[in-house]
C-alpha cells in the first residue's frame, strides 16, 4: 500500500545519536561545541547524528535574522559539511535561521559521509502560540514558513524531517509514511509548559499512528536563557517504546536502530494495509 521511495542496503541496523548540546550567545563557540559531539558520537559508532533546533544561536524571535545565514555558503553549513566528511556520517544539523532573498526560516540540513547537502527542511508550521501564565511566542513575526516535505535516505531507510512544532500536525507524519519513511527526526526545543504535558505524547503518537521510528533532538536546558528548553531528547521505536531518553543535562542519546522491529509491528498489527481510504483520505499536494 506505501510506496519505497528508495531502499539501498541490504543492512537492516544503524546507530543514531542525539546530541542534547548547550547553545549559548556565540555562534563560533556553538559550532565547536557541536563539532566536539558530533566526533565524541560518531566515535562511538553513530552512523546518524542529530543536532537540536536552533542549534547555532539562541531560541528567540529577537536572535533569528542577526543570527541568520545561507545554507550552503554560510559558515554553519561549512564546519556541518567538514564534520560530516571527516567521520563519513550522515548528519542531520539540527536548525538554523536560514536567510534567503531577505527572508528568514527555520532551517535543517541533512550532510552525507561525503559532507554534501543531501535534504534541507524549513518548518513548515511556525510555533504560533499564547498559553496565558504560561508562554507565548511568535515565530511568524519573524520567519517565513517552509513549504515542502524532505526526506532523506540513510542507506538503510527513508527518513522525514520535521522541525518541533511540525510534530503537533499528525498529516505531515501520515504523509511522510504514505511517501516510504521508515523513520521520522524532528529537532525541536519544546518549553516547560508544553514539554511536561505533550513532548513524550506526541512523539509516542507520531511513532504508533505510522509504526514508524521517531527521534526529535532538543538543546540542553539553560535555566539563564529567555526561552527555557524542555530537553529531553527521545528516541521512539515503531511500538511507541521508548528506546532512550534523558533529562534536562548536555548529553548524547544514543539508539540502536533495527528495522526488523518495524517490520514485526507491522505485520502484527497491519494498520497500513487496513486504511479505508475508500472513506477518508490525507494526502500530499505536492
Ligand atoms: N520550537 C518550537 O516549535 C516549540 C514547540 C512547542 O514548544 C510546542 O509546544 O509545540
Amino acid at each position: 500500500m506505501f510506496s519505497q521511495v528508495r531502499r539501498m542496503s541490504s543492512t537492516k541496523n544503524f546507530k543514531i545519536a542525539l546530541v542534547q548540546m548547550s547553545v549559548g550567545k556565540e555562534k563560533n563557540a556553538n559550532l565547536e561545541n557541536a563539532v566536539k559531539f558530533i566526533r565524541q558520537a560518531a566515535d562511538n559508532g553513530a552512523s546518524l547524528v542529530v543536532l537540536p533546533e536552533c542549534f547555532n544561536c539562541p531560541y528567540g524571535t529577537k536572535y533569528f535574522r542577526e543570527y541568520s545565514e545561507p545554507i550552503g555558503t554560510g559558515i554553519t553549513s561549512k564546519t556541518l559539511s567538514n564534520i560530516a566528511k571527516e567521520k563519513k556520517i550522515f548528519l542531520v544539523g539540527g536548525s538554523i535561521p536560514e536567510i534567503d532573498n531577505d527572508k528568514v526560516y527555520n532551517a535543517a540540513t541533512v550532510w552525507n559521509p561525503a559532507g554534501e547537502l543531501v535534504a534541507k527542511h524549513r518548518k513548515v508550521h511556525l510555533f504560533d502560540i499564547s498559553i496565558p501564565g504560561g508562554i507565548t511566542f511568535k515565530e511568524s513575526e519573524v520567519l517565513s514558513p517552509g513549504n515542502s516535505f524532505s526526506i532523506f535516505n540513510n542507506g538503510i531507510c527513508n527518513i522525514g524531517l520535521g522541525i518541533c512544532y511540525d510534530m503537533r500536525f499528525p498529516e505531515l507524519a501520515q504523509i511522510y509514511r504514505k511517501k516510504g519513511c521508515d523513520m521520522l527526526i524532528y529537532p525541536g526545543a519544546f518549553n516547560m509548559t508544553t514539554g511536561p504535558l505533550h513532548w513524550e505524547l506526541l512523539l509516542r503518537s507520531r511513532a504508533n499512528d505510522n509504526q514508524v521510528f521517531v527521534a526529535a533532538c532538543s538543546p540542553a536546558q539553560d535555566k539563564t536563557s529567555d526561552y527555557i528548553a524542555w530537553g529531553h531528547s527521545t528516541v521512539v521505536d515503531p511500538w511507541a517504546n521508548i528506546m532512550a531518553t534523558t533529562e534536562f543535562e548536555e548529553t548524547i542519546v544514543y539508539a540502536d536502530i533495527d528495522m526488523n522491529t518495524l517490520n514485526k509491528v507491522r505485520d502484527q498489527i497491519p494498520t497500513g494495509k487496513q486504511k479505508r481510504y475508500d472513506l477518508y483520505d490525507v494526502s500530499s499536494k505536492l
